[in-house]
């Protein structure tokens, strides 16, 4: 914390602020360095991609945004308020939601439970987060399988409900982790179109996602991470023709194959 950041709150509309500012971002397990010197601001109203090859560090990144784990180093200021030491439960208050690479839904209880949950943290009375829950239900089309238990859902549903949990909470930044893996084309097309309704609602959205051809006509900029570092940022058009980004992909596409 600095006079510098104090200021800024002070001396920004609060609408034209960006909803999320990072600065100088570190994050070490043992000796491995997974982000370095990590500094961007998300434009509220936007969706960004937050893009790189396996073990960039995009995940270990969504979980210092989301609160999961404090940075050894760094800054996560968001709305102005420097949030860099507050846990999961206090961001999500604040509001800010993540979804997870791997569904984390409660399969015994139902989908409207589910989401409930997420409701709850807005709603004290049942009777008002269950009608949240099943207007978030309506919004992600999952208001037809609001009955059924959680884990009789497709692997594409799951990831509508792990989505529709986020926004139950009603965050005003959204963290997408690959919500796209595995989803067949239509289903993609559908996922995009969800996004692009989130964004619509004034949701800010940061994407994870491996799938370029997704990724890159859906959202506003991207930021490309590499050993941990910003390796470029920008309109997504300009980000995939820089070649630092080609040699990056080509290099992990040569690793996997
Ligand atoms: N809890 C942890 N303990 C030790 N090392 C970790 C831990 N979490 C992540 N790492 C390491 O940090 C680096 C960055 O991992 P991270 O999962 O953030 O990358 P990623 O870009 O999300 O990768 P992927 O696209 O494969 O999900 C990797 O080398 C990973 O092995």
């Amino acid at each position: 914390m600095n006079a510098a950041n104090d200021a800024r709150p002070a001396t920004t509309p609060a609408a034209d602020r960006p909803i999320l500012q990072l600065t100088d971002i570190w994050q070490r397990f043992g000796g491995l360095v997974a982000n370095a010197e990590v500094t961007f601001d998300v434009p509220r109203g936007q969706i960004l991609g937050l893009i790189g090859p396996n073990g960039a560090g995009k995940s270990t990144l969504f979980g210092i945004i989301a609160g999961a784990r404090a940075p050894v180093q760094g800054q996560v200021v968001f709305e102005g308020r420097d949030v860099t030491r507050l846990d999961a439960p206090a961001r999500c208050a604040l509001g800010i939601a993540r979804t997870y690479q791997v569904p984390r839904s409660f399969d015994s209880m139902s989908v409207l439970d589910n989401v409930m949950v997420g409701s709850f943290s807005r709603h004290t009375r049942a009777a008002a987060a269950r009608e949240a829950a099943l207007e978030v239900l309506d919004f992600t089309g999952l208001i037809g399988r609001a009955g059924a238990s959680a884990g009789d859902l497709t692997p594409p549903e799951k990831r509508r409900l792990e989505v529709a949990r986020a926004l139950a909470t009603e965050p005003r930044l959204l963290l997408l982790d690959e919500v796209m893996t595995g989803l067949t084309p239509s289903e993609a097309r559908k996922g995009v179109e969800l996004i692009r309704r989130i964004r619509d609602r004034g949701i800010t959205v940061i994407m994870v996602e491996h799938v370029m051809e997704i990724v890159m006509p859906l959202v506003d900029r991207a930021i490309v991470l590499n050993l941990g570092r910003v390796l470029s940022q920008g309109a997504p058009q300009e980000v995939v023709r820089d070649p630092a980004v080609v040699a990056a992909y080509l290099g992990d596409r040569h690793r996997a194959a």
